[in-house]
């Protein structure tokens, strides 16, 4: 077939209509980003990581009697259960904790009720195992790979600041467990994102939450999707110091490579949420007074927004840009970076699966056929 006949085709499907969703709105263009009507920096200044999960998934802010029962309900789901530690356990050291989380999703649902359940009101929605859980997963697998006692989680803590003291065994400052907090939030949900259209493609079959959730962390794995906050630390680790960005985005963008946390399929303007996490780095930059990693991310940021623009193509940071620098001056190991990313996610994926049921219809698109003619064995 020659290139004139191939009907023409969205790779990547990029600028297709997928499907409807009254979660998130991201205006490309004016760099906003809304859940459910509310613009993000609002719900990142106002509202807890909990508040914002009873938003996605039912549709409006609690109210003060519906905020405390949810919150309940979240941290009664944090424990986890003796055979979900003794997994955690066995899990090979050396594995990247994402693969354990992906595990631990289908493990976690041999051990409940939920099979039966393919509509808007399965019993996720209600045990909220998926959302309450992962971070204590992440917390328990770091503390144990590094030959720790496991830290059962607090009940009187914010979702960010029980993190905290899961990881550490120490209660985090209140300033310190806000900033995770608020990064939960940041992070909830983004439209039709690669995992969240993972996770609707498999609720589209009629599978689980679990099994949908485990899909979409896989996706979110990857290095152009959450993995990319990992990557941006390596990233300023390997350019050393904000003196010698010049010379190394010279060789970089020489040699074809794609300058990690940069750049959005959407987003056509500076990511909103980068720009809250770069208020955070700063602070805490001044607050640790370690500089190193705001000055590096600041000195690519400016050096590849004129480059960019000479070319004009302008880029911009993107959510993953400023958030493993925060995490690190939080002492969080790199590897939890993407983890994290999951544990807030994990509120969005689920609203995203409860909404596909609703309307639902088979994700199953066409693809060009580019291989032989039919043929036969000789
Ligand atoms: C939470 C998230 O998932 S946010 C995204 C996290 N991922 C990253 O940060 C990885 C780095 N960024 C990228 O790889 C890309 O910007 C993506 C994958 C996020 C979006 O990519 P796409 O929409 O497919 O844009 P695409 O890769 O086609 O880029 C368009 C142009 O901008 C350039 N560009 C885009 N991002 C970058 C980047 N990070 N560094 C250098 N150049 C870039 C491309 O080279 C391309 O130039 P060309 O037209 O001359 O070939
Ligand atoms: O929307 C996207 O393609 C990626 C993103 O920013 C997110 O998932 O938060």
């Amino acid at each position: 077939m020659s290139d004139q006949e191939k009907p023409s085709y969205a790779k990547g499907l990029e600028g297709v209509i997928a499907g409807e969703t009254s979660i998130s709105k991201v205006d490309g263009e004016a760099g906003q980003l809304y859940y459910r009507g509310y613009p993000i920096a609002e719900l990142a200044e106002n509202k807890s990581y909990e508040e914002v999960v009873y938003l996605l998934i039912n549709g409006e802010l609690p109210d003060t009697e519906q905020s405390i029962l949810f919150s309940a309900k979240m941290r009664n789901a944090r424990d986890l259960s003796e055979p979900i530690l003794q997994m955690i356990r066995n899990f090979p050291r050396g594995s990247h904790p994402m693969e354990l989380l992906q595990s631990v999703i289908a493990y976690l649902s041999a051990y409940v009720e939920h099979r039966i359940h393919h509509g808007p009101h399965c019993n996720c929605r209600d045990t909220l195992h998926q959302v309450a859980q992962l971070a204590s997963v992440i917390a328990a697998y770091h503390r144990i790979s590094q030959g720790l006692e496991y830290v059962p989680p607090r009940r009187n803590l914010s979702h960010g600041a029980n993190f905290l003291y899961m990881l550490r065994g120490e209660e985090p400052s209140p300033e310190e467990g806000r900033i995770m907090d608020t990064a939960l939030v940041l992070h909830a949900d983004h439209s039709f994102n690669a995992s969240t259209f993972t996770a609707r493609v498999i609720a589209s079959t009629q599978s689980t939450c679990y099994s949908s959730i485990s899909g979409a962390i896989g996706a979110l794995y990857g290095s152009l999707h959450g993995g990319a906050n990992e990557k941006v630390v390596d990233m300023v680790e390997e350019i050393g110091s904000a003196s010698a960005v010049e010379p190394w985005l010279d060789h970089a963008l020489a040699s074809g490579r794609k300058i990690m946390g940069m750049g959005h399929r959407v987003y056509r303007a500076k990511d909103p949420r980068a720009v809250i996490m770069e208020g955070f780095l700063e602070k805490l930059s001044e607050q640790t007074g370690d500089r190193h990693y705001y000055d590096i991310l600041k000195a690519l940021e400016t050096s590849m927004a004129r480059r960019m623009a000479e070319k004009g193509k302008p880029i911009y940071p993107n959510v993953d840009f400023f958030s493993g620098a925060i995490y690190r001056l939080l002492g969080i190991p790199k590897g939890l970076f993407t983890p994290i990313f999951a544990m807030s996610r994990a509120a969005g994926w689920l609203a995203h699966i409860l909404e596909q049921r609703v309307d639902n219809r088979l994700y199953r698109p066409k693809a060009l056929y580019t291989g032989p003619e039919p043929r036969h064995i000789t």
